[in-house]
């Protein structure tokens, strides 16, 4: 592979409000550090992409920013949400994930009714009232473009779906708890592509109201979807800009062999 300097990188600070905020951020699991210093910002109601080769750190560094690699990995560094760092110890991991969710690479439905993955944590969270309940499962299957197809069957078992269904009911499941900010780890790579359009269409319409935060391989979806572009190199930040800066005139030579395919 070759060889690129990785102490230099161009990184753009926006004159945009952020929803999130990471500063000097490292990670390592064991002996092994994947992340290296990152400072970065997420602005608020954007779609922000993480590129980047396999291994390069994206999925670790996405992981970080709802805590998911407590217990796995060593995070130092501040990540900034709401004038407070999540990486703090008397942050309550739980409430924290009801504000910043997450959505996987494989769609994961639980083994329940297609309402029960909807109202499983809003209940487990306090809500009882049904009407709530109702109007919860009936609005977040619209957002997630998913109600028409399922209705008439939400008391229907959520492994009936089809993988792209499945998926559409994984980020209604995680705007059920109305959160500002949405992780999105692949959430289309393994969908077949009308699956993936309707994702990358419903994934459009959300970014309306959510802050939306996606790691994907795919340099197309990253052009057609997002906003802003963070571009990682083994564990290094190397460009973040707007989309289209990154696409047609990135600043580093990483970048642009990365987006080019002349990349190792
Ligand atoms: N649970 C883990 N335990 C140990 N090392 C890990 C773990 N998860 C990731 N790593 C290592 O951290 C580095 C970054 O991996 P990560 O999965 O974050 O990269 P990525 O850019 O998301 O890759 P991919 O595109 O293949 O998902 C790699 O060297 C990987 O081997």
């Amino acid at each position: 592979m070759k060889k690129y300097n990785l102490d230099q990188q161009y990184v753009r600070d926006f004159a945009v409000e952020n929803a999130i905020e990471a500063k000097h951020v490292n990670v390592s699991y064991g002996q092994h550090q994947s992340i290296f210093d990152v400072s970065m910002s997420f602005p608020r109601f954007k779609v922000t992409a993480m590129i980047g080769a396999s291994g390069s750190g994206k999925s670790t560094f996405l992981r970080s920013i709802n805590r998911m690699n407590d217990n796995i990995a060593t995070v130092d560094g501040k990540i900034m949400y709401r004038d407070v760092n999540i990486n703090d110890d008397n942050i309550n991991v739980y409430e924290l994930r009801k504000h910043i969710g997450m959505v996987f690479q494989r769609p994961n439905p639980f083994a329940k009714s297609i309402r029960d993955n909807i109202t499983f944590a809003l209940k487990k969270h306090g809500i009882k009232d049904k009407k709530e309940l109702d109007e919860r499962v009936e609005t977040s299957l619209r957002e997630a473009a998913l109600w028409d197809e399922v209705k008439d069957k939400l008391d229907e078992s959520a492994l009936s779906l089809s993988g792209g269904q499945a998926q559409r009911l994984c980020i209604a499941r995680a705007i059920a708890m109305k959160p500002d900010v949405l992780l999105l780890d692949e959430p289309a790579s393994a969908l077949d592509p009308i699956s993936t359009s309707k994702i990358e269409d419903t994934l459009n319409r959300l970014k309306e109201k959510y802050t939306i935060i996606i790691v994907t391989h795919n340099m197309q979806q990253a052009s057609r979807m997002s906003d802003y572009t963070a571009f990682f190199h083994q564990g290094h930040l190397i460009e973040f800009n707007k989309t289209s800066h990154i696409f047609t005139r990135p600043k580093m030579q990483a970048t642009e062999d990365y987006i080019s395919g002349n990349f190792g």
